[in-house]
């Protein structure tokens, strides 16, 4: 039997399960197993061959985002009315075989956007460029998940569970469970607040069916089993996701507020340039990104359009120094900073300081 068919058969066995108490122990046992399937079919066979002709984009300035959809929903139309980029829109579907890079330029950031080829239903299994599509999104920093508005949640649903399948986790983050293999001792569970959804039993035989009989787990938070086999597979990709809802042009007023108040979603529409500067505005929000800018003693700070440094938001002193050239924390004495990040504007900080965006700094060397 075919990996597709093994996977097809578990996934049958898990639909017609009846989910209750009797059956917790082998639901949690099937998934395991739908989870180990799954890892088979995304490690290449061989090493040409299984990778295909790759997108092979070089990752440029300060971060990525990635164009998720099916075809026709307007993202080449999207990358072309955002970047100085064209990229061949039309009315017909799969316009776009390759991966086609843009640049938007936003508050003195280079952010790479990447319009890609649309996917279809069975995508991570290998219909189409589906693929490849998906391993280009997990390079990405964020995904805009682009979704046609006038067609239902649906093809919102297919998307996620092609990304679930191929271990993307959208707006989650990391099960905070710590899990360590051991050589004797079987299998030990600790919890810092009570377990509603799993327990010991189910933690164990979920263990055994990856071979491994001892080990200390930790949760640190009442997780249920899928989050579990997340963190035994251990390779899952975390992304921040905007589900963008193009084309609202065709929609009515009272569609267009629905969609435009659930989490994580943007509506937009390319044709008539409807609530894009917004959808950018979020993007920078979702990327987290900081600006800082420098000054020298005795000089005005350089405020201008390209001026200043791109860094995560939580970003430190020292992060900053590195981001300026290597050797620069090793020379810290202290710096000064303007901004919201301080009590008081100017004031003098050491090399842990968290900056804020917007704020400037003065770094004096030893
Ligand atoms: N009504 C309307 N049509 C749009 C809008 N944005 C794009 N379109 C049209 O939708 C069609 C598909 O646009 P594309 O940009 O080629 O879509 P795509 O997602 O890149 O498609 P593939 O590359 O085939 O996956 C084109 O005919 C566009 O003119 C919009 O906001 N409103
Ligand atoms: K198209
Ligand atoms: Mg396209």
């Amino acid at each position: 039997m075919g990996i597709l068919e093994r996977i097809a058969e578990v996934e049958r066995e898990i639909a017609r399960t009846q989910k209750n108490k009797a059956t917790e122990y082998h639901l949690g046992l099937l998934k395991a197993k739908l989870a180990k399937f799954r890892q088979q079919l995304l490690e290449p066979v061989g090493k040409a061959g299984a990778k295909g002709e790759g997108f092979d984009v070089v990752k440029t300035g300060d971060a990525r985002v990635a164009l998720i959809g099916f075809p026709s929903v307007g993202k080449s139309t999207f990358l072309s009315t955002v970047t100085k980029t064209e990229s061949v829109a039309a009315s017909y579907e799969f316009t776009t075989l390759t991966c086609i890079p843009g640049v938007i330029h936003h508050e003195g950031a280079r952010i790479q956007l990447l319009d890609l080829p649309g996917i279809i239903e069975g995508a991570s299994s290998g219909k189409g460029r589906g693929r490849q599509v998906i391993a280009v999104a997990k390079t990405a920093d964020l995904v805009l998940m682009m979704l046609d508005a006038k067609k239902g949640d649906q093809q919102r649903v297919l998307l996620e569970r092609e990304l679930e399948a191929v271990g993307i986790r959208l707006n989650q983050t990391r099960p905070r469970i710590y899990l360590k293999r051991k050589s004797t001792g079987g299998v030990k569970v600790n919890n810092t607040v009570p377990l509603t959804k799993v327990d010991e039993k189910m933690i164990a035989t979920v263990l055994h069916e990856y071979k491994i009989f001892n080990a200390d787990v930790i949760f640190h938070d009442d997780y249920n089993i899928d989050e579990f086999i997340d963190i035994i597979q251990g390779n899952r990709v975390y992304l921040r996701c905007l589900y963008v809802y193009n084309k609202i042009d065709q929609l009515t007023l009272t569609r267009m507020n629905e969609i435009a108040r659930e989490p994580h979603s943007v509506v937009i529409s390319c044709e008539l340039n409807l609530n894009i500067d917004y959808l950018i505005e979020m993007i920078w929000e979702y990327l987290a990104l900081i600006r800082v800018y420098l000054k020298k003693p005795g000089n005005a700070p350089d405020l201008g359009e390209e001026d200043g440094l791109i860094l995560h938001s939580d970003s430190t002193i020292e992060q900053a120094c590195h981001a300026i050239h290597r050797t620069l924390a090793g020379q810290f004495r202290y710096a000064i900073v303007w901004g919201t990040s301080t009590k008081f504007s100017p004031q003098r900080v050491g090399i842990t300081h968290v900056l804020h965006h917007e704020d400037v700094i003065q770094i004096t060397k030893k």
